[in-house]
């Protein structure tokens, strides 16, 4: 079997593979301790390998895969930065500097594509990449994501309180808000509806329709409805790790 791991700045998102590629076990989980949890609950886990994208921490990263070798005596194989992988082309001045989580996401997205591609991830950050036909990454945009948007609204404002169990119910549409949670929670919505318009509107500007939209990452299903022609695959940073680190 073989462990793969998405180490997110709030998640880490895990699966186990069995011989065959099945998904035999999987979850997302905030913190290692959780994880071992989970993978105990795993039945008839042996691993063989492991393999791991994190933008975290270099000690955090390295903590993680030591726990894992003494528990399961498996060396985890890491994702690291490269100039080019399967004909896509890093496009960052300094390559080392492009967050792995985006860079496995967009080796994947042209791959399945294998055209432009949009890489849209929604996760702690909220980032979009753009891939040209030819494999060139064009470069991209970070923002925050919804969770940290409303999570500064609260730590910089005196009057901005309210419960996290209204939040959901506040988003059943999007009129202007009557109360403070309904003003908070569309409001950040909205800008990261008009985010994901805009980079719409620009890959349209660079490829007309000839691009494929790809989705991914925690909130992905937040934005799902305004991109109907979207892909929507929460393994997509897996399968770019799967690519970018190959086992025997
Ligand atoms: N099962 C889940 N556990 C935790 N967060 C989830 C889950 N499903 C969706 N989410 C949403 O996903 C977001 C985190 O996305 P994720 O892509 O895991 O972030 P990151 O990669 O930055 O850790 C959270 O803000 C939360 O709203
Ligand atoms: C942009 C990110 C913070 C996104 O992280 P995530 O939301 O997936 O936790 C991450 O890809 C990162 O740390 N990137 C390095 C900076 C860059 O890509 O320019
Ligand atoms: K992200």
């Amino acid at each position: 079997m073989i462990l793969e791991l998405d180490c997110g700045n709030s998640f880490i998102k895990w699966r186990v593979l069995d011989r065959q590629s099945a998904v035999v076990g999987g979850g997302v989980v905030g913190s290692t301790e959780e994880l071992l949890v989970g993978l105990d609950k795993v039945s008839g886990l042996t691993l063989r390998a492991a393999r791991m994208v994190s933008v975290r921490s270099d000690d955090e990263t390295s903590a993680l895969a030591n726990l894992l070798f003494e528990r399961f005596a498996v060396t985890t194989l890491r994702a690291r930065p490269a100039e080019v992988i399967e004909g896509v082309t890093n496009g960052y001045d300094d390559y080392q500097r492009l967050g792995l989580d985006r860079w496995l996401a967009i080796v994947a997205a042209y791959r399945l594509a294998g055209k432009a591609c949009l890489v849209l991830d929604l996760g702690t950050a909220v980032t979009s990449d753009f891939v040209a036909a030819d494999g060139a990454h064009l470069g991209g945009f970070i923002c925050p994501g919804v969770p940290l948007m409303r999570n500064q609204l609260r730590t910089h404002t005196r009057r901005i309180r309210y419960d996290d169990d209204a939040a959901e119910r506040a988003l059943h549409d999007l009129t202007p808000g009557r109360s403070t949670v309904e003003a908070v929670e569309r409001g950040c919505s909205l800008m990261l509806r008009g985010f994901v318009q805009t980079q719409l509107e620009l890959a349209r500007e660079y490829w007309g329709e000839s691009f494929e939209v790809f989705l991914t990452g925690g909130d992905a299903g937040s934005v799902e409805e305004i991109l109907p022609a979207a892909r929507v695959m929460p393994d997509l940073i897996f399968i770019g790790l799967a690519i970018a680190c190959p086992l025997p």
